[in-house]
């Protein structure tokens, strides 16, 4: 699904990952590692974010080959989202959807999920940590990406989001088959079916 090869990140002098060689089979996995020791980093990379020495690729599509292509398989939610203050979340909710070419019945679908219709016409300057958490992870779940990667998803989430959270990635990845990565200090295995854990450490990744 995912094949690392030869990965380098160094923020100037300093080495941050080093990965030889590493291959995701589809599945739904867990990244852990210290503060500080690349889990961020390594996801960025995997969402085309910044740039990194050696070639990553999602089912054969070579992300420095074929950019475009790359991005369209991968949603990628960040650990503190921040919008625009001035823009409301149906306003993010209809722009995810027209990039993604997704339905009406798709998007408000998700939208029921956490559920966040009760406050997604509001201007994101006014949500709570954990309303712009679910913004930010219903708008990662829109148009059927092969690839999730998620940062720090469970955090800023109440309990009934958290078992929200992880039966939507179980659901998802077993009847779609998507692929879900994400980075917790929280073991997220209580809220999914099922989950490989990967650790960083040593500024490499391990099974
Ligand atoms: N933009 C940047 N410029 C310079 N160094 C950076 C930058 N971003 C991250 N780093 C460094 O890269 C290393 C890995 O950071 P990263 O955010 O990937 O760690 P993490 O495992 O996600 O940490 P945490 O668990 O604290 O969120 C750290 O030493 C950090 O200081």
């Amino acid at each position: 699904m995912i094949a690392i090869s030869n990965l380098v990140k160094k923020y100037g002098q300093q080495l941050i990952l080093n990965i030889p060689s590493f291959q995701f089979n589809k599945g739904v996995y867990w990244i852990k590692g210290a503060n500080g020791s690349g889990k961020t980093t390594l996801l960025k990379i995997l969402a085309g974010l910044i740039p990194f020495e050696g070639s990553v690729s999602v089912e054969g599509v070579s992300q420095k080959q074929h950019p475009l292509s790359y991005r369209k398989l991968i949603s990628w939610a960040e650990a503190e989202p921040l919008y625009p203050d001035f823009l409301t979340g149906k306003e993010l909710l209809r722009l995810y959807q027209q990039i993604r070419n997704a339905s009406d019945a798709e998007v408000n679908g998700l939208t029921r999920l956490f559920p966040i219709n009760s406050y997604a016409g509001n201007k994101t300057a006014t949500y709570s940590a954990g309303m712009l958490k679910k913004l930010s992870l219903t708008l990662s779940f829109i148009g059927g990406t092969r690839l999730i990667l998620l940062d720090e998803p469970f955090i800023t989430l109440d309990a009934d989001a958290c078992k929200i959270l992880g039966a939507y990635i179980s659901a998802r990845h077993k009847e779609n088959g998507t692929t879900f990565i994400l980075s917790s200090h929280q073991d997220p295995r209580k809220f999914l079916d099922t989950c490989t854990t990967l650790s960083i450490q040593n500024q490499t990744l391990l099974p």
